[in-house]
């Protein structure tokens, strides 16, 4: 398993007591396969994305990132997991307004000490995956909406990751680019063999993923996507 989220439970603090916004989750997603987290507002599914991001210890569980137990890391050696093995997609793509489309790219492997002409390859090979082999050079500006958020995910792939969290990429997309972007996720999700959970709101997208795990109170029912 490229993710493993066993027995998490947290809590926020809440007046004089605490509220739990995830109680005893327990998930598992293999590389090469995309989950669909849902659930209605409030149910968790920020909260469960945090953790899987491990920007959020929880107060009790074990969160299994690629083999690695983040039990007892570090500041420093959790950031130095999530920029190998975690890339994230939110629904903003916050690029920088001033770089073009492959510089977005190309930042993410620069953090990571890679070789600049090695970064530039890869960053081509990333944006011609996604569709925009003729926009590398563009800024944010000069792209739509639907471009945006494709440069977004090729950037969350810069370092190979094996795990890839997507918050509801298409809400700020009309339905047809929503679905392309979708499309694209799964064919990453695959060909790339990550281990991909997204979290929507959109039922048309249940489809195309191989689970779903439905958030409701901050409790966790899995069942089988149509894929499978
Ligand atoms: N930092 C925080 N401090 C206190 N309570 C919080 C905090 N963040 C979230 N909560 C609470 O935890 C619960 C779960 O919130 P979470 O953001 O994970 O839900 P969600 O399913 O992502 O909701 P939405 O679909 O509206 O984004 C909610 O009751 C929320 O009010």
């Amino acid at each position: 398993m490229s993710l493993e989220l066993t027995d998490v439970t947290l809590t926020y603090p809440d007046g004089d007591g605490r509220l739990t916004a995830l109680d005893a989750v327990s998930l598992a997603v293999p590389a090469g396969s995309m989950t669909a987290v849902i659930g209605p507002s409030g149910s968790g599914k920020s909260s469960l994305l945090a953790v899987a991001a491990t920007l959020i210890t929880p107060d009790s569980g074990r969160v299994v990132i690629d083999g690695t137990d983040t039990a007892g890391r570090s500041r420093a050696e959790l950031t130095a997991l999530r920029r190998k093995s975690i890339g994230t997609v939110f629904q903003q793509p916050n690029l920088l307004p001033s770089l073009t489309a492959a510089e977005q790219l190309q930042v993410m492997a620069h953090l990571d000490g890679r070789s600049p002409r090695k970064a530039r390859s890869r960053a081509l090979e990333l944006l011609a995956a996604v569709g925009l082999a003729d926009r590398a050079d563009r800024r944010p500006h000069q792209l739509s909406g639907g471009q945006r958020q494709r440069v977004n995910i090729a950037r969350a792939l810069m370092n190979e990751p094996a795990v890839l969290l997507v918050d509801e990429p298409t809400s700020a997309l009309d339905h047809e680019r929503g679905a392309a972007v979708l499309d694209l996720l799964t064919t990453l999700t695959h060909q790339r063999a990550t281990a991909t959970v997204l979290v929507t709101h959109d039922r048309a997208h249940l489809d195309a993923v191989d689970e779903v795990a439905e958030v409701r109170d901050g409790r966790l029912n899995s069942r089988l996507g149509s894929r499978t």
